[in-house]
């Protein structure tokens, strides 16, 4: 993983649209490396379209993105490889086995060849997914897919991880499973953003939290314990 001492993201007045439905209202807000942040708020508040735009999806129409204190360019192929993005729906190719499509995303994230095994193993053995490997994924459930998703999320070692709703989908023993290898990833140091609508996961996994609603950002700064009462103060 490439890490920086002071790994930060940062927005400056982002905004953006859908046609002439305004979903982001000049956002300003930091992240740093380290921390593992939730993102919280009701359906349609515009947390994916974030997700999005950090992830390099879709261009700011207005403000900046910056990466310890440099503006970046949305097809910034050196600021993408420091990413890992899993969308809440992540397209997976059926017909492949999972160790096939492991492979094939493996190199299209430009792991060399003589890592990329090494670290296939490592995170099907992490999420229990070596009975799978040769199952095609169509046929996997969707927790199980789901995992599939994650692992393949973290084999380039991206240094940023931007997770649209993790966990949906997971039995409770993954979910920890989940929780534990965020926090010791980001223990190395990575910048952790996740959205999620679970108030337990969120108070458990992290110790930043940001509000969203309506397109802006009513709440963003530590927390501890009682996120639920925190969610319902900031309307
Ligand atoms: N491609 C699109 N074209 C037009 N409108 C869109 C598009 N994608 C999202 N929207 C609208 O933008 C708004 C924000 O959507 P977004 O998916 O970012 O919200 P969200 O906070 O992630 O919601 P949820 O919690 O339901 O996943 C919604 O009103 C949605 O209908």
């Amino acid at each position: 993983m490439q890490t920086s001492l002071a790994l930060s993201l940062q927005l400056q007045q982002v905004s953006y649209a859908y046609e002439d439905k305004r979903i982001l209202h000049g956002i300003d807000w930091t992240l740093q490396g380290g921390e593992i942040t939730v993102l919280l708020g009701p359906n349609g508040a515009g947390k994916t379209t974030l997700l999005h735009l950090l992830a390099g999806m879709k261009p700011a129409q207005q403000g900046s993105i910056l990466l310890n204190q440099q503006a970046v360019h949305w097809q910034d192929q050196q600021y993408k490889k420091r990413i890992g993005y899993m969308m809440e729906f992540p397209f997976q190719y059926p017909f492949l086995t999972l160790i096939e499509m492991m492979r094939l995303i493996g190199q299209l994230r430009h792991v060399s060849p003589d890592q990329l095994e090494d670290r296939i193993r490592h995170w099907l053995k992490h999420f229990t997914l070596e009975p799978y490997s040769n199952y095609a994924i169509g046929a996997l459930s969707q927790g199980t897919a789901r995992r599939v998703a994650l692992a393949s999320t973290l084999l380039h070692e991206p240094d940023i991880l931007l997770l649209d709703e993790p966990t949906n989908g997971l039995d409770p023993d993954q979910v920890i499973i989940v929780r534990d290898t965020l926090q010791q990833y980001c223990a190395r140091g990575a910048l952790i953003l996740l959205s999620t609508h679970i108030i337990g996961l969120a108070e458990k996994l992290a110790n930043q939290a940001a509000i969203l609603r309506n397109g802006r950002i009513v709440y963003a700064g530590k927390f501890t314990g009682d996120l639920e009462s925190l969610y319902v103060a900031n309307k």
